[in-house]
């Protein structure tokens, strides 16, 4: 049984521990951390084995440490995690992309930092990909509006999608700066980029659509290997219309797959 510990009990964190409570083999959760004690006290509960409620840095005894939090608490769950030399488990992509020096802060203790591919398709092939040559990697993303809204850029810019009637390309640049401008909104930008070939030549459209009933991501790659293109249209989470439902499945998938004895695509 490995042990595990989540930072962050929103969209995801709280999903994945109801899931991880109900059983995902070869895995016990042990610890959780949000900003609000009381409310993840009361969230948990109710779980068959309920664990503790700890503050961020001490979610570093668990071995595999999943952050699930706000890109602005990002490193304070990280840091001690790869301090401690732990399995660090990165959902805030963007987050992580804007800190490198976290990798080789890994690399020095024995650290593992995995990003789980997370609302988006298709990073196995950008990798396998970036052995090669790369030409181009482009990432178009379609959101509602309710799904952008607050985003430090649109502020910084005086852009209001309110009463938006058609679709509104709202960001052109790369990922970088994507990263800075939407920290809640390109952890799959900053994947792919990080997949690929770095934040500097991935390029981002980021769309407000009012149509959009889902958070649309397109791919398209130009490689020396392949062509290849790419959409997943997932649906918003219910609590948080900023993150798909795919995500917390796909941290499960990225669970499982630390410890299975047969496992599909790399
Ligand atoms: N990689 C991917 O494909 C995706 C990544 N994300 C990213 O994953 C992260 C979590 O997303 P959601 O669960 O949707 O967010 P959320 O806003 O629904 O939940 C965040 C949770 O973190 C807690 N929190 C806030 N400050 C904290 C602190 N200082 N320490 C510990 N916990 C704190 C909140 O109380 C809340 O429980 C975000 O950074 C989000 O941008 C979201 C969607 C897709
Ligand atoms: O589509 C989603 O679920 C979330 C998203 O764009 C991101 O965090 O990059």
């Amino acid at each position: 049984m490995k042990t595990v510990a989540i930072g962050g009990l929103g969209a995801i964190g709280l999903e994945l521990a109801r899931a991880l409570d109900r059983g995902v083999e070869g895995f016990r959760l042990i610890a959780v951390a949000s900003r609000d004690t009381e409310k993840a006290r009361a969230a948990v509960a109710g779980f068959r084995a309920p664990p503790r409620v700890v503050p961020v840095e001490a979610l570093a005894e668990a071995e595999i440490v999943i952050e699930a939090a706000p890109a602005a608490a990002f490193a304070a769950i990280a840091r001690p995690a790869i301090a401690a030399g732990r399995v660090l488990l990165a959902c805030s992509g963007g987050a992580l992309m804007r800190q490198m020096e976290l990798v080789e802060e890994a690399e020095a203790s024995g650290a593992r930092i995995i990003v789980p591919t997370g609302a988006l398709v298709g990073l196995d092939a950008v990798r396998a990909a970036a052995y090669g040559r790369v030409d181009s990697v482009v990432i178009e993303t379609r959101k509602p509006p309710r799904g952008l809204a607050g985003a430090p850029y649109l502020e910084r810019n005086g852009i209001s999608l309110d009463g938006l009637a058609e679709a509104k390309l709202v960001f052109q640049g790369n990922a970088l700066e994507a990263a800075e401008g939407f920290p809640a909104n390109v952890n799959v930008a900053a994947a792919l980029a990080m997949a690929g070939i770095g934040p500097q030549r991935t390029e981002v459209r980021l769309w407000a659509d009012p149509a959009a009933e889902r958070n649309i991501h397109t791919i398209r790659v130009e490689a020396e290997a392949a062509r290849f293109s790419m959409t997943i249209e997932g649906m918003p989470s219910p609590d948080n219309p900023r993150t798909g439902r795919m995500t917390p499945l796909s941290v499960l998938a990225c669970l499982r797959g630390l410890t299975e004895t047969l496992k599909i695509g790399s």
